[in-house]
């Protein structure tokens, strides 16, 4: 005699099994009827195991190998520029067609949203400008925007000091170390400085900032340099995990959070009251334009200043960083850039023994060169090198469908389309067949500009800091330029560099070369 409870429990599991069977067939039949009728085709399906499983490992593993861009590269030539990949049970659809980007960013703007980003982010970054959608994100966007005017971004002298500590690790008897490393802190201290008035100074040798964080980790207490890296490797792992981001919540992480909140706070709460706060200095004071400063006219929320403030550090610091390792890594392996670039640069601004003209924002543009090789390593390595969007209705995408991927595809409301920026920087078709080798001249003309070249995305959701990131960028090399007459790779391996893939992408085993000056310069 069976129990009654496991009779119940059986009739159940089949009631449940055959509603979900009979739902996803009726809206599959329904998806169809809906494609048909805005003459969408379908697009091709990449096999992928039983419920995407085998396709899952694959992604698993590639990440853990370090390759997961190329990977993805791979799986566009063999599928398609657009195509279908079940993972775990729910369907993706991949794209590194310029005409999808475009309706994804600009042309169908609003028909797309940023899926699960905000639950993934939530417990670093709260509700900013990187985290919202909707009314929530364009509020953001307007009060953000003023401060990145031309003057703000074009206050470059804050950089000196920071590049001025950078140098000193530079080791002088021409030795290889890993400029990545530096690059990473430079950016965390020129960004902090810039947005709240007061760097952290992970350059120097000091041990803690005026918040009571220490800057590096210290006697078992966790600095902010590392709690902020640490919140990021989890923050991906939680995007990766999908709608199970729920199940990654460590205590490290949450430990990681609360140190960079602790920062943060002190800085927001000096600005909210500056008068009871004697170590406060105003711009005017520091002669210098204060990020914070210039918010907490319109913002007096000091959860909000908080989320904000994260919002752009997170958008700003790495990418950034992520730029100029990748310079410095393409300037080691080709030796003929490197010296054409520092010839144009000595002839216009002299060498840092005998300079000549001042280094401003406008006359970095006047150096065409440094412009094509800061645009070319954004074209092979783009920092944001994979991105998604997700349906927020029933719409399409314009290509990708039929037998020649030519028709448009019915993408069913919460469907996520993944682009995938370092692929579709890199397709031959679009810019020739050494597409894979690092060749400035290429942007002689300016005539590749346009939705296959998008390292700061395109649209309404357009990087609010690129001019602030080019400027940095330019300034930054153009010292160095100033500083070193050559550069030599010092890394033995062969082959492309591996590539760690978190929120942005960095060279897995840093970048290391030697810069050698006066007569180890030979
Ligand atoms: C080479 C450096 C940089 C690259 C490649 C880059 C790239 C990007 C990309 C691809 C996005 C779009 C993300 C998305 O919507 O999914 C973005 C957004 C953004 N970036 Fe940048 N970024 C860089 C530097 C900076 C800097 C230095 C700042 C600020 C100081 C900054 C501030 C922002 C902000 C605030 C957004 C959000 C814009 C919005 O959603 O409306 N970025 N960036």
């Amino acid at each position: 005699m069976i129990p009654t409870y496991q009779v119940v429990l059986a009739g159940g599991t089949v009631l449940y099994v055959g509603f979900f069977l009979v739902q996803t067939i009726w809206t599959s039949y329904k998806n169809r009827q809906k494609a048909l009728a805005l003459s969408c085709k379908p697009a091709h399906v990449a096999p992928s195991g039983p419920f995407g499983l085998f396709a899952f490992y694959e992604v698993s593993q590639a990440v853990k190998n370090k390759t997961w861009l190329p990977w993805i590269e791979t799986q566009f030539r063999k599928h398609g520029n657009t195509f279908i990949r079940p993972v775990l049970g729910r369907s993706i659809i991949m794209t590194s067609e310029p005409e999808n980007v475009k309706a994804l960013l600009a042309t169908q703007f609003s028909d797309f949203g940023l899926g699960n980003r905000y639950e993934h982010f939530l417990p670093l970054l709260g509700d900013g400008i990187f985290t919202l959608d909707g009314n929530g994100w364009s509020h953001s966007r307007a009060l953000l925007r003023p401060q990145f005017s031309r003057e703000q971004v074009a206050d470059i002298h804050q950089l000196d000091e920071h590049v001025g500590h950078l140098l000193t690790h530079i080791p002088t008897d021409g030795s290889a170390f890993d400029i990545q490393e530096l690059f990473f802190r430079l950016t965390l201290d020129s960004s902090t400085e810039f947005l709240f008035g007061e760097s952290v100074n992970s350059l120097v040798n000091s041990s803690y900032t005026n918040s009571g964080v220490p800057v590096k980790s210290i006697n078992g207490q966790m600095g902010f340099e590392d709690a902020f890296n640490l919140s990021q490797d989890y923050l991906a792992a939680r995007t990766r995990a999908q709608s199970l981001y729920w199940l990654i919540n460590p205590k490290a992480f949450r430990d990681a959070n609360r140190i960079c909140h602790q920062l943060v706070d002190y800085y927001v709460n000096m600005a909210l009251d500056p008068k009871a706060n004697k170590d406060f200095k105003s711009t005017q004071e520091r002669d210098r334009y204060i990020f914070l400063e210039a918010l907490v006219k319109d913002i007096r929320d000091p959860k909000l200043l908080r989320d904000q403030l994260l919002n752009i550090l997170i958008a700003g610091r790495d990418t950034t960083a992520s730029l100029l390792s990748s310079v410095f890594y393409s300037l080691a392996h080709n030796p003929k850039v490197w010296a054409k670039l520092r010839n144009e640069v000595v002839s216009k601004f002299g060498t840092i023994k005998e300079p000549k003209e001042e280094i401003t924002f406008s006359s970095l543009k006047d150096v065409t060169y440094l412009r094509y090789v800061l645009d070319e390593a954004l074209r092979m390595y783009p920092p944001v090198p994979l991105n998604a969007r997700t349906a927020l209705k029933d719409t399409t995408i314009p290509v990708g469908g039929g037998p020649n991927g030519a028709s448009p595809i019915f993408i069913p409301k919460g469907i996520t389309v993944s682009y995938s920026v370092w692929a579709m920087h890199r397709r031959t078709d679009l810019w020739g067949p050494d597409a894979a080798k690092f060749v400035p001249e290429r942007w002689e003309g300016g005539k590749m500009r346009g939705w296959q070249y998008v390292p700061f995305n395109g649209g309404p959701r357009i990087c609010l800091g690129q001019q602030y990131a080019l400027t940095e960028a330019g300034f930054v090399t153009v010292k160095l330029l100033q500083t070193f007459e050559n550069i030599e790779n010092a890394d033995p391996r062969l082959g492309d560099p591996l590539i760690n893939t978190n929120v942005t992408m960095s060279h897995e085993n840093g970048v290391h070369i030697k810069l050698l000056s006066g007569s180890k310069a030979q």
